[in-house]
């Protein structure tokens, strides 16, 4: 079966054969002005640099480890966020695939810092 993200059935693949997997992304000025406080954010980037600042109150758990076993996450909705956009995207593909909800922070945590809002330091 063929997976395709967020396009219409190409040419010549009929339409039972294709799986679309929606994926969902927020800007930062979205994320923060609309982020809800009952949704986990997840950062997948390395603990390295999660330490060296991250989104407050978000948790760390890097790529490597969410595409390992998405579907730990599977019927939650969750933001996920990394250094400006690519893992993140990466790891809302498997998740969404998995049967999770997330929705990716386009822009990511360099997104986050150069708009000047606050960022916490250290492991979590
Ligand atoms: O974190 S990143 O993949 O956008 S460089």
């Amino acid at each position: 079966m063929a997976e395709l993200c967020c396009a219409d059935t190409p040419p010549g693949i009929p339409d039972e054969e294709v799986m679309v997997v929606q994926m969902h992304e927020v800007d930062v000025e979205q994320f923060a002005t609309g982020r809800r406080s009952d949704v986990a954010v997840v950062d997948v980037r390395s603990a390295e640099e999660f330490a060296a600042g991250h989104v407050p109150g978000a948790v760390n758990v890097p790529l490597e480890r969410v595409v390992t076993d998405p579907g730990r996450y599977a019927g939650q909705e969750l933001y996920v966020i990394c250094q400006s956009g690519g893992r993140s995207a990466k790891a809302a593909e498997a998740l969404t695939a998995a049967g999770a909800r997330p929705v990716s922070v386009a822009g990511g945590t360099a997104g986050w810092i150069s708009s000047g809002r606050p960022v916490d330091t250290g492991a979590r």
